[in-house]
């Protein structure tokens, strides 16, 4: 399955990070960055409307590379003007053509929070997410276990991270819930075979309070698509694909953001 091929490539290359810059040294610039604060930032998904996080993505595995030209300090300053409520920055290198230096200078420019998009498997990338200036991490369920998957929520909340607890299931959203997320992500790509259902988020959306911001990740090609997910009552929605592809980002996410 894609996602232990992902997991494996991100174990090798977070120890080759740590014997670069040990975890002391990381700790220390996390420190330094200005302090945050989670609950302001699921407070912003929880007002009314339909949340746009726009996504910052050269590459997928589903797709290859999406775009070549990838102005992405451009791309991440178009949707702030826009108006999103979270840029979702890939860091991951191998399969995502991302880059933690991409995050760092879009945090650098841009006031908007930033979401670090990989696939944290270990505190040392939580510590470096806070180092480079994101207000959001990414904790997959499926990739951690119960007890990681607290430890690293509650220390995202120290360092003043929110983090969006990506679920795929019944089960997994009651584990998202048992270890105090407070905001989930519902990814409606499947990543055993890369099938895009809203099914997913319809199906699943019930089963998460309303004291908890629901997200729904991926497959939305339309407007019209956000207008469905909004109808079930979504607090949010991630955009990768299509705003990278659009000619007019802004319109794209104008347009989302007026639903109510
Ligand atoms: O490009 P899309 O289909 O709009 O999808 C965006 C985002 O949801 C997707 O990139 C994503 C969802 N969950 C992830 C976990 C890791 C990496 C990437 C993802």
């Amino acid at each position: 399955m894609i996602l232990d091929d992902l997991v494996s490539a991100t174990s090798d290359r977070i120890n080759l990070e740590m014997q670069q810059t040990p975890l002391a040294t990381v700790k220390q610039a996390a420190l330094k960055q200005p302090k945050t604060n989670a609950q302001d930032i699921y407070d912003r998904f929880l007002s009314t409307g339909v949340h746009v996080i726009g996504e910052v993505k050269k590459a997928s595995p589903s797709k290859g590379i999406i775009v070549n030209d990838f102005p992405y300090l451009e791309i991440a300053e178009q949707y702030s003007a826009a108006g999103v409520t979270a840029i979702s920055v890939l860091t991951e290198p191998d399969y995502f053509k991302g880059d933690l230096k991409y995050l760092q200078t879009i945090t650098e420019h841009v006031d908007t929070p930033v979401l670090r998009k990989d696939f944290t498997i270990d505190p040392y990338m939580i510590y470096q997410a806070k180092a480079s200036g994101a207000k959001i991490i990414l904790l997959i369920v499926a990739i951690l276990t119960p007890e990681q998957l607290s430890a690293y929520l509650k220390l995202a909340h120290q360092l003043g991270l929110a983090a969006i607890v990506e679920a795929h299931d019944e089960a997994e959203i009651k584990v998202a819930l048992n270890a105090g997320a407070k905001m989930i992500g519902v990814n409606n790509r499947n990543l055993k075979n890369f099938t895009v259902s809203f099914e997913n988020s319809i199906k699943l959306r019930p089963l998460v309070p309303k004291s908890v911001a629901f997200i729904a990740e991926s497959g939305v090609k339309t407007v019209a698509d956000v207008q469905k997910l909004a109808e079930i009552g979504v607090n949010g929605v991630l955009i990768g694909e299509t705003l990278m592809r659009s000619n007019n980002k802004a319109a794209f996410i104008e347009a989302a953001q007026e639903i109510d």
